[in-house]
């Protein structure tokens, strides 16, 4: 099993802007998701995390050995999946991960062929092995950046965004890659987007202004908002009226009428109740927290 334990952090950048404020986690393997909106902090802690800044406050440890004073000890058992590589050279997909694979410092021809060949396998891609990555679909793509991750035999990867763009299709297949995976690794998720964290996800955090304002299991952020969640049918002008004297969780225009969900004890007159899903949980806890 593997830990990365955050105690205390925080980071303040050299213009003084306070990027993280005392944020304090526990994970071990699985897929954990870091769901925040843009500018929240999620990419300043990874950055700390992976020990490519040092924290103003606090510790990291991973496996037991302190991230701040031996940054290299993560770095040489970490993936990355960003959520577009830059460039995709005409070159095929076997080549370019046995190039990647030596930039790894993956050493002995024959080792790094067997590697390459069972990752193209898990990612299902051992058919497509020679054709070139930028004639890939999207869907592809992520996948050729799963294997890529992992390369070298990570104990750690982050994963930026991953499904952005992906139809829903390319979306299952390659969730059931990434939790599969997550069974033997952490996993480190960092996503605005809800549906990501609900599929994927077995502990999840959100984090506001550099601050995690909820931590724990998806179904325990839904199970927690059980008959407190109403929803009504309004004009768009009854909306300012409405505002000053409901917690507004969420508006949507469901068939073009525009419907709001509010939290409260009791139901509100006029409101009917709606089950819960994790989309409200995360409006709550931005809306909620100071
Ligand atoms: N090097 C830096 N110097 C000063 N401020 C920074 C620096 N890097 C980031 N920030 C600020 O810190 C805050 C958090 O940024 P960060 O990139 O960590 O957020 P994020 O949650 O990853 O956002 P996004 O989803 O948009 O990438 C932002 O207000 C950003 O402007």
């Amino acid at each position: 099993m593997n830990t990365l334990k955050v105690n205390n952090v925080s980071l303040v950048y050299n213009n003084g802007y306070q990027a993280l404020h005392a944020i304090n986690l526990n994970i071990t393997n699985g897929v954990f998701g870091l769901l925040g909106p843009n500018g929240a902090g999620k990419s300043s802690l990874m950055k700390t995390i992976v020990g490519l800044q040092k924290p103003s406050e606090g510790e990291l440890f991973f496996n037991g050995t302190d991230i701040v004073k031996k940054p290299l000890e993560i770095q040489k058992q970490l993936g990355f999946l960003p959520q577009y590589f830059g460039v995709y050279p005409k070159v095929s997909a076997y080549d370019l991960l046995e190039h990647l694979a030596r930039l790894k410092g993956i050493h002995g021809r024959k080792g790094r062929h067997n590697q390459i060949m069972t990752l193209l396998d898990k990612v299902n891609l051992t058919d497509a092995k020679n054709k070139e990555v930028h004639t890939f679909s999207g869907g592809m793509k992520q996948r050729f950046g799963v294997a890529q991750a992992l390369l070298g035999d990570p104990k750690i990867v982050i994963v930026d965004e991953p499904t952005a763009g992906l139809d829903p299709e390319e979306r299952n297949r390659f969730n059931a890659l990434l939790s599969e995976i997550g069974e033997d690794i952490i996993i480190l998720l960092s996503t605005h987007l809800v549906e990501d964290v609900r599929n994927l996800c077995s502990q999840m955090a959100i984090i506001k202004q550099g601050s995690i304002v909820a931590e724990g299991n998806p179904n325990q952020f839904i199970n927690a908002l059980h008959g407190k969640l109403w929803q009504k049918a309004i004009n768009k002008e009854e909306l300012p009226k409405l505002e000053p004297n409901f917690k507004v969780i969420s508006k949507q225009f469901i068939e073009k009428v525009m419907h709001i969900t509010v939290y409260a004890e009791a139901c509100p007159t006029g409101f009917q109740a709606v089950a819960p899903n994790l989309e409200h949980a995360y409006f709550t806890h931005l809306n909620s927290a100071k």
